[in-house]
């Protein structure tokens, strides 16, 4: 079993638990749940930079990141440093995150929100409207079509936008639909964690032109940009590189700063 097998059979539990503890109603019924939306796509498209900074405290592949950094603050330093959207980990097994971390982040920032978890079914999408998020992320690795084909028209329905994610070949080619926003190439192998940024150049070229493409994992300079964007990526998933510093949001800061000059 790898560790994305087991992320997968807890989620299939936690979500069935929550499914009793919180009605869907209840969701719907947040005052969040009825929001306007802000598009990460649009925002990408606008910036010279591409960057969606994520809250993660820890995570299968390195363990423990930085469990100081309070998400408010990062939040708000991430928006400071002109980011284009953050993603926040509401995974708490495997990741320490929740959705209360992106309730805070959403009562503490204008950007676009990306709740990042594994998402295998509708409640969760409604558990993401419902705590502020406004684009979901789709792991191919673990969706067939369909799923991907139900719960992005799903996500769509709500006003919500989806970042899907592969890291091959087949993976994209299953997944190619027009109800996705982005495409998001994760340069980590989640069942092995080795991570190359080949993986993102390689499949530059099959990524149709009607989706935003973006490079996601192991970036931790500015060359790496400069040259994925020769690649077409438009937009860039940073976690660790910000988070293992004292302050988030001015090494996002910094880094925008030199991207920009
Ligand atoms: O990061 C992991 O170890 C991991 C393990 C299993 C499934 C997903 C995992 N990470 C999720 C991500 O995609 C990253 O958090 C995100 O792309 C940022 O990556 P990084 O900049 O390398 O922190």
């Amino acid at each position: 079993m790898t560790i994305l097998d087991k992320i997968i059979f807890d989620k299939h539990k936690e979500v069935a638990l929550k499914k009793q503890l919180i009605p869907v109603k209840q969701l719907e019924a947040s005052v969040l749940f009825s929001r306007n939306t802000l598009s990460v796509t649009q925002r990408i498209k606008e910036s010279d930079t591409g960057i969606i900074a994520e809250y993660k405290r820890r995570s299968p592949s390195k363990d423990t990141i930085n469990n100081a950094l309070n998400v408010y603050d990062v939040a708000q330093g991430y928006e400071q440093a002109g980011v284009c959207a953050m993603s926040v980990l509401t995974d708490g097994k495997y990741f320490g995150g929740s959705l209360d971390d992106l309730l805070l982040a959403r009562a503490n920032c204008q950007l676009p929100l990306l709740r990042k978890d594994f998402v295998i079914d509708p409640y969760q999408i409604l558990e993401a409207k419902a705590y502020g998020a406004n684009i979901i992320l789709l792991i191919a690795a673990v969706l067939s079509k369909d799923d991907i084909t139900n719960l992005s028209k799903f996500a769509k329905s709500l006003d919500l936008e989806v970042l899907l994610e592969v890291h091959n070949l087949d993976e994209l080619h299953k997944s190619i639909m027009p109800s996705l926003d982005l495409i998001g190439v994760n340069n980590r192998n989640l069942k092995t964690f080795e991570v190359s940024l080949n993986t993102s150049k390689e499949l530059s070229t099959e990524i149709p032109d009607d989706f935003v493409k973006i490079s996601e994992s192991g970036i931790s300079n500015i060359e790496a940009i400069k040259e994925l964007k020769t690649y077409g990526y438009q937009g860039f998933l940073i976690g660790e590189n910000f988070m293992k510093t004292n302050d988030a949001g001015e090494s996002a800061a910094t880094f925008i700063k030199n991207l920009k000059s």
